[in-house]
């Protein structure tokens, strides 16, 4: 059985798919089996964040009845197992989403660790994805429209007996304007599990099709996603920055500190 996280928002386009494409990567660079679907069958993008778009077999597929799961799973950049849902508005349409959840519970037995890209807001879908996992992971941005709306899906969560794991702020550019994190976690009563700058990376990569911890490993948004991912698997992740001060140090070291006087 795998550990099951929906990764949800209230409102669309706080950086949901990112978030979770990325997640999934760091995950597997600590060592999980990951898998990540798109449960955002509507508008799904995961695909085109982890450079795998244009998929024969899709969720879609799967949901209309015309294709087996395990025929929708492709590998993914750094071994995740990714099932995306497809663009094809004619396969969108012909899907049935109520079978979202037998999907989900079939994918269980696939990896350790299985990611859910939710649909933005409290729909059927994302109700379904929501209740079918075990905990969730909210992201929001630092405005307060993205907080009551995410609102919402914690008090849905809470509703279904999913686990809210806490919030992800994504686009933090610490303006002051911004909801500072304390407010966050006080409206939303539920920890802040990670802060994720405004970074100009995330879309590079995005139309590189490579996630950003493998494109730009050292930028700031890739770093707090890799620090996230150390903390849910209980592992301590040094940042870059760090590294390169002890590289520097270490080179300065082998340069100044190593001749013989
Ligand atoms: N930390 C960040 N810094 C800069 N840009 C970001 C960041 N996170 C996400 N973005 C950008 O924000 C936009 C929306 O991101 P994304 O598609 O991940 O959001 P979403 O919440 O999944 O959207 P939707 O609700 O439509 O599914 C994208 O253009 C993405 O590149």
């Amino acid at each position: 059985m795998a550990i099951t996280i929906a990764v949800a928002s209230g409102k669309g386009g706080t950086g949901k798919t990112t978030t979770c494409a990325n997640l999934a990567v760091a995950l597997s660079q600590f060592g999980k089996d990951v898998t990540v679907i798109d449960a955002d069958i509507a508008m799904a993008n995961l695909e085109l964040i982890m450079g795998i778009e244009g998929k024969p077999i899709t969720l879609n597929d799967v949901l209309s009845g015309n294709a087996d799961i395990k025929s929708a799973i492709y590998e993914g950049p750094a071994g995740v197992k990714v099932v995306p849902a497809g663009v094809s508005l004619d396969s969108f349409k012909k899907a049935r989403p109520e079978r979202l959840l037998e999907v989900l519970s079939k994918l269980d037995e696939q990896s350790e660790v299985l990611l859910i890209d939710c649909p933005a807001g409290i729909g059927k879908e994302a109700l379904t994805a929501i209740s079918a996992a075990e905990h969730l992971l909210v992201v929001v941005n630092p405005e307060i429209s993205s907080i009551s709306d995410a609102l919402k899906v914690v008090s849905i969560a809470n509703r279904v007996e999913t686990n809210v794991l806490g919030a992800i702020i994504n686009r933090v550019t610490e303006d002051s304007s911004e909801l500072s994190s304390r407010s966050i976690e006080t409206i939303l009563e539920i920890p802040i599990v990670g802060i994720v700058p405004e970074d100009t990376n995330v879309r590079r990569s995005s139309a590189f099709g490579v996630p950003i911890v493998l494109k730009h490993s050292d930028s700031p948004a890739a770093q707090s996603i890799m620090e996230l991912g150390a903390k849910l698997v209980g592992k301590q992740y040094i940042p870059k920055e760090k590294t390169k001060d002890s590289f520097v140090k270490k080179f300065f070291k082998g340069i100044f500190g190593g001749k013989k006087k």
